[in-house]
């Protein structure tokens, strides 16, 4: 599918599946395009182009019962305690009042937040108050659960604790598809990973497959000079990550085949001064980088929004 704004094409010719039953992620820095499209999969907001297929139906609002949406935008009535709002969106979703509050006060009794059930939502902290919102977007047990930007704003404490919510919907049955600019969440969650680069798919596969397209390489500290350290066997493309005082620390690719032994090994005979070697695996980060050209830290719509000045 497509989205256009206007005469800004925020999502070009996406295509990707979500198999039943496994943890996917949707990655991309704000503004890539991850709203847009969930928008469109939900039918919030119509395709430009293109069309979509969720639980056997070409538009989300004809399965909503069955899918399960936390919104990036989020707020539940300041004034209801967290079982009620649960089983208020529950019953939004055709559950029995009753049944709402009884699965709230299960759900959040193994959440750690038995404590907060007769507090205001206003009285729960951010990380308490987000738990909540995505309990009451799966109270109803929706087989698809899509989640915009579900860890934004939260401590590592309550990442980790959301991270285990998602794993236990999946483990239940759920299938799930979540966005976030946050690499780090989707290398321990996902068995799948879509990366969205300013509108366009730039890759889909398993997060092994992702890092296979983005070479090892070695992290080098010490008084060596950028061209000293490309000399090495088996190095190519060197950059400096930091330098002070004479000490730099860099990076360097490793070729294909390439050995982290030899290149330390021609080090120590050239008499090299390094203090510090490490052969590295490519994160995520490094493989979104390497795959787009583009930093998923840095916002998007920002770069839109200067580009069509
Ligand atoms: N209703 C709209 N009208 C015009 N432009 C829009 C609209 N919605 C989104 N955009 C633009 O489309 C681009 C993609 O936005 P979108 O919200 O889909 O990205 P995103 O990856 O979800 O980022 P974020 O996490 O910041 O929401 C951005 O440049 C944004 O400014």
């Amino acid at each position: 599918m497509s989205k256009r704004y206007g005469d800004f094409q925020a999502v070009r010719d996406l295509s990707f599946e979500v198999e039943k039953g496994t943890i996917c992620g949707f990655l991309g820095p704000n503004g890539a395009g991850k709203t847009s499209t969930i928008r469109m999969i939900l039918g919030l907001q119509p395709a430009t182009a293109g069309r979509i297929t969720i639980l056997g139906a070409d538009d989300g609002r004809k399965v909503r019962d069955r899918i399960g949406f936390l919104p990036e935008e989020r707020g539940l009535y300041k004034k209801m305690t967290p079982v009620d709002a649960i089983a208020f969106f529950g019953a939004l979703k055709g559950l029995p009042t009753g049944e709402g509050r009884r699965r709230a006060r299960e759900m959040l009794d193994a959440q750690g937040l038995g404590a907060s059930k007769r507090k205001k939502m206003k009285e729960l902290s951010k990380g308490m108050s987000q738990k909540v919102q995505l309990i009451a977007s799966v109270v109803h047990r929706p087989e698809f659960v899509i989640l915009d930007e579900p860890f934004s704003g939260l401590d590592p404490v309550n990442q980790q604790g959301l991270e285990a919510m998602i794993r236990g919907l999946a483990a239940d049955g759920a299938t799930v598809l979540f966005s976030t600019h946050v690499m780090q969440h989707a290398e321990r969650l996902c068995d799948k990973v879509v990366l969205l680069a300013r509108g366009n798919k730039a890759f889909e596969g398993t997060v092994a497959e992702a890092r296979a397209t983005t070479p090892r390489f070695l992290e080098l500290e010490g008084a060596i000079a950028p061209d000293q350290a490309a000399g090495l066997p088996g190095v190519s493309g060197v950059e400096v990550v930091s330098e002070a005082d004479g000490v730099r620390v860099l990076k360097a690719g490793l070729v294909s085949g390439g050995r982290g032994q030899d290149a330390l090994k021609a080090a120590f005979l050239n008499g090299l001064d390094v203090r510090r070697f490490e052969l590295r695996e490519p994160s995520l980060h490094d493989a979104f980088i390497g795959l787009t050209g583009d930093n998923p830290d840095q916002d998007q719509s920002v770069k839109a929004a200067e580009a069509a000045r």
